[in-house]
């Protein structure tokens, strides 16, 4: 049987050698722990309108969306993490978290010591290149 996985976009957002990354305020498992702006691509959306989209919602700012960031990384049931690089639009444009409990910038010295949701985890060495 064929089973179409969902995307969930990530967004690697790099300003200034430095990476974007939010901290999840829920569900209860994850809250607390640190991510790629991102979400569900949605019926008919493209990979890169969903990144744009959610880049909106979450963070209240306008991204120019990269190319790939290293492989599909397989999460709970049909679900795959897809990242994408981007930057700001707008330069004097500052992410705030929406829906998240904060963000930071991090520098490549600290990303190891982030506590990354487990999927992400597996991203820091194509992560680390951007940086
Ligand atoms: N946005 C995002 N989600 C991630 C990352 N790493 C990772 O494992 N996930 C998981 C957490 C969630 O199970 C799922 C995305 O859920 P979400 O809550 O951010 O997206 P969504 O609102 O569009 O999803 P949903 O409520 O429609 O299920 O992917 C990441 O870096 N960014």
């Amino acid at each position: 049987m064929l089973v179409i996985p969902t995307v969930i976009v990530g967004t690697a957002i790099v300003r200034d050698g430095l990476l974007l990354a939010q901290q999840r305020a829920f569900p209860a498992d994850t809250a607390g722990k640190w991510e790629l702006p991102g979400g569900r691509v949605e019926s008919g959306e493209s990979d890169v309108d969903a990144v744009i989209r959610e880049c909106a919602e979450e963070l209240g700012v306008d991204v120019i969306v990269g190319e790939r960031v290293g492989p599909d990384v397989p999460l709970s049931g049909t679900k795959l993490l897809r990242v994408f690089a981007a930057t700001l639009r707008h330069a004097g444009s500052e992410p705030r978290a929406v829906e998240h409990s904060a963000v930071r910038w991090i520098a490549g010295g600290e990303l190891a010591d982030v506590e990354w949701l487990p999927a992400d985890r597996v991203l820091l060495p194509s992560l680390a290149a951007l940086l």
